[in-house]
């Protein structure tokens, strides 16, 4: 198999984010979690393969360390082209892990200079003058400052990369990009003559990012979110190649939240009022030692089957503060992590056939409790939610991973809404 794209994604919900927009843009594209190894199998026939890892924000020389293993598996599967993907939001440490992961694969792949834009126009991320924007603001004023392992509190994308990178950061600003892909390939020309090595990029529509990805066809190492990944799909020879894929399988419905992102708790708030049953798990009780999947479990079970359930541990930005001031944000993550993992397998032994997972963290954590490593990217729910298709050792399963940002405020609804027709198992 020769892929045309190879995408690594820095978290497992970016992953999906970036698979969504190369099938918007028609190509067949699978999603693999974790750092593949020799065995590591791609459905047949893809054209683009994402490998989604838990490098956002993991100490600089494991995230390094894993993204060239990955860049060497990809490259064995042809791509010729590697994209990174990090968050719409630019969400790292102040080490990084944005630029030292940039300067490793544009090292290994013999290039000294990139293009980069985060900016992805239907989630309201926008590029311009170098400052990204969330909505109506500056990136250092949206909720994305309460981030709980990231606040983002700066909104210069030169600052925050050249804090991240020892080489020179420039830009190529609206007006080139406006001017055509011919422009922006003359500006990365002269960036790589003056030695700067990165170039971010103004986008503020679809189509800026469609030029930026055409004018970076032929880079070895492009980096951005999804909206510069579905440009770069867009500009590849197969565009528009992939059909539809199959709907969900039917059965049980399940939401597992971990997310605290403003739009994730808007998302459970409605589902609440919809009149859908909805539990919130207590992580200072699971620190404290009850059993507390035990008494979720209990609660799932009387249920009604054909209902979706939805099973939550995030909390408001007071909440969230106070666990974490009582037990450290790594120990209070690690509860939340082990308690909707391990529902989400007990879950699925119970017969769940759909299950929606909110947060980045928290659905690199179900995945790896379900033992997911590779899945068939299918239609979006919403922008950079698409359903996936997953087996398990349970059945099939219709698995949708999505960012804590991301969604319209009905989606647990709408997405899980059991029709008529659907009989539960
Ligand atoms: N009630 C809680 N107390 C403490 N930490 C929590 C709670 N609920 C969620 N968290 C933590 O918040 C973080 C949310 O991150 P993530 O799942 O990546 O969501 P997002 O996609 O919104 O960033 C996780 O590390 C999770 O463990
Ligand atoms: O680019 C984006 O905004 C998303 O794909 C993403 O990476 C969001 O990260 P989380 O909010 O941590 O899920």
């Amino acid at each position: 198999m020769t892929l045309r794209i190879g995408c690594i994604a820095d978290d497992f919900t970016g992953g999906t984010d970036a698979a969504a927009a190369f099938r918007r843009a028609g190509l067949r594209t699978a999603l693999v979690f974790g750092v593949p190894g020799s065995d590591t199998a791609l459905p047949a026939g893809c054209d683009a393969a994402v490998v989604a890892l838990k490098s956002r924000s993991a100490p600089v020389r494991e995230a390094v360390a894993d993204s060239l293993a990955t860049q060497r598996w990809l490259r064995t599967r042809g791509a010729a082209q590697i994209y990174l993907k990090y968050c719409s939001t630019f969400d790292s440490t102040p080490e990084g892990n944005i630029g030292p992961v940039t300067d490793a694969l544009l090292d290994a792949a013999g290039a000294r200079t990139t293009l980069a834009c985060p900016a992805s126009p239907p989630n309201g991320r926008t590029v311009y003058k170098g400052h990204l924007f969330v909505h109506d603001e500056p990136l250092s004023e949206s909720p994305l400052r309460h981030h709980p392992l990231n606040p983002m509190t700066d909104s210069s994308l030169p600052r925050l990369l050249s804090a991240q990178t020892r080489h020179r950061v420039g830009r190529i600003d609206l007006a080139t990009v406006r001017g055509g892909a011919d422009g922006v390939r003359d500006a990365l020309r002269a960036g790589e003559r003056d030695g700067v090595r990165h170039l971010i990029a103004d986008a503020l529509t679809d189509d800026d990012l469609a030029v930026l990805g055409e004018a970076a066809r032929g880079l070895p190492v492009v980096t951005g979110a999804a909206g510069l990944a579905e440009g770069l799909g867009r500009a590849c020879p197969l565009a528009g190649a992939a059909g539809p894929e199959d709907l969900p399988p039917r059965g049980r419905a399940a939401v597992l939240a971990g997310s605290c992102s403003a739009r994730t708790l808007e998302q459970i708030a409605r589902f609440y009022a919809a009149g859908l049953p909805s539990l919130h798990v207590d992580v200072l009780a699971a620190a404290a030692g009850r059993d507390v999947i035990g008494d979720a479990l209990a609660w799932y079970d009387v249920q009604d089957p054909g209902v979706p359930v939805l099973v939550y541990a995030s909390a408001s930005p007071e909440e969230l503060a106070a666990v974490q001031r009582q037990l450290g944000v790594a120990e209070a993550a690690a509860h939340v992590e082990e308690l909707l993992g391990g529902l989400a397998v007990r879950l699925v032994e119970r017969g769940v056939r759909r299950l929606l997972v909110a947060g980045g963290e928290t659905s690199g954590a179900v995945t790896t409790a379900l033992g997911v490593r590779a899945v068939l990217v299918g239609d979006e729910a919403d922008p950079g939610v698409p359903w996936t298709h997953a087996s398990t050792p349970a059945g099939g399963l219709a698995l949708m991973l999505k960012s804590g940002n991301f969604g319209a405020p009905d989606l647990f609804v709408r997405a899980l809404r059991t029709t008529e027709a659907e009989e539960p198992v």
